[in-house]
C-alpha cells in the first residue's frame, strides 16, 4: 500500500505526527538515533491522528486480533483494537506472562531479545495485525509473525508508526532493480514474480528522516523485504537478517 493510493500523500497529519516524534542522538548507545514516541503521546491530536490512520486502514479487513509488541506496541495497539472491534493480544518480553506461552527469539539493532505469547489467546484461522512503534531491522516483527503463525493465525499486516532507513548497505541481487522499475513493478503487482514467493505484510506511515510514506513489506520465512515509498518518491528496499540495502 502506498501513500498516494490510500489518500495519505500530502496528508497534513503525517508532518504533525513526524514533528511530534523526538529524535535523541546516542541513546541508548553511541551511534543510535533514538526515535522517541513518548513525545507523540503528549500531543493529543498527533497521537489520535496516528491511531486513526491505522483504524481507517484496518476497520474493514476482518481483523479479530491486534497483537501489540512490548513495550511500545502497547501504546498504540489497544486503541486500534477497541476501535476496530478486535481483541488485543500482548506479545511480551520473557517471563512476564503467567499462562502457557510460546516464545520466539530475535536480533535487535542493539542486542538480542525474545517475545512470548499466551497460546490460548489466538485461535487457528484468526486474522491478525501486529502493531509496534517502529521497524528497524524487522527482527521484532518477524518474531511476532512467527508466534502468530505458530498458533495458526493469518498475519494480514504489520503496522508501525516509524520505519528506519539505516544500517548496512550490502550488495545483493536486488540491486539490479532500479528503484523506479521496482516501484512500478510493485504497483503492477509483478514484483512478486520477480522476487519469488513473497507476500505483502507490512504497513508503516513514516520513517526516521521525517519522510513519510507507507511500507509494504514482503516476507520469505525469516527474511524480510521492505519496499518503501518515501517523500519525495524515493523507493527503498530492505532485506533483513543478513541483507539490508537501499536503492
Ligand atoms: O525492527 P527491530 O530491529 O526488531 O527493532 C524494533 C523494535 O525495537 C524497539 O523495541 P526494543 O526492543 O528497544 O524494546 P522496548 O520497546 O522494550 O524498549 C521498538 O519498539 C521495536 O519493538
Ligand atoms: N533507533 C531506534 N529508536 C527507537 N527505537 C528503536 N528500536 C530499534 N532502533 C530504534
Amino acid at each position: 500500500m502506498f501513500a498516494a493510493e490510500n489518500g495519505l500523500k500530502g496528508d497534513p497529519r503525517l508532518q504533525a505526527i513526524s514533528d511530534a516524534i523526538r529524535v535523541v542522538p546516542h541513546f541508548p548507545k553511541q551511534g543510535i538515533m533514538f526515535q522517541d514516541i513518548t513525545t507523540l503521546l503528549l500531543d493529543h491530536k498527533a497521537f489520535k491522528d496516528t491511531v486513526d490512520i491505522f483504524v481507517d486502514r484496518y476497520r474493514d479487513m476482518g481483523v479479530s486480533v491486534v497483537a501489540g509488541v512490548e513495550a511500545r506496541g502497547f501504546m498504540f495497539g489497544p486503541s486500534i483494537a477497541l476501535a476496530i472491534g478486535a481483541k488485543f493480544v500482548p506479545l511480551r518480553k520473557p517471563k512476564k506472562l503467567p499462562g502457557e506461552v510460546i516464545a520466539e527469539a530475535y536480533e535487535l539493532e542493539y542486542g538480542t531479545d525474545c517475545l512470548e505469547m499466551h497460546v490460548e489467546a489466538v485461535h487457528p484461522g484468526e486474522r491478525a495485525i501486529v502493531i509496534d512503534d517502529l521497524v528497524a531491522t524487522g527482527g521484532t516483527l518477524s518474531a511476532a509473525i512467527r508466534l502468530l503463525e505458530r498458533v495458526g493465525a493469518e498475519v494480514v499486516e504489520c503496522a508501525c508508526v516509524i520505519g528506519l532507513r539505516e544500517v548496512q548497505v550490502i550488495p545483493s541481487p536486488f540491486q539490479c532493480f532500479p528503484s523506479s522499475c521496482l516501484f512500478h513493478s510493485f504497483r503492477k503487482k509483478k514484483v512478486c514474480d520477480e522476487l519469488g514467493d513473497f507476500s505483502v505484510h507490512f504497513v508503516t506511515v513514516g520513517d526516521k528522516d521525517k519522510n513519510f510514506g507507507v511500507l509494504p513489506l514482503f516476507l520469505e520465512r525469516q527474511n524480510v523485504i521492505v519496499l518503501t515509498l518515501c517523500f519525495p518518491g524515493k523507493v527503498g528496499l530492505i532485506r533483513c537478517m543478513d541483507l539490508i540495502l537501499f536503492l
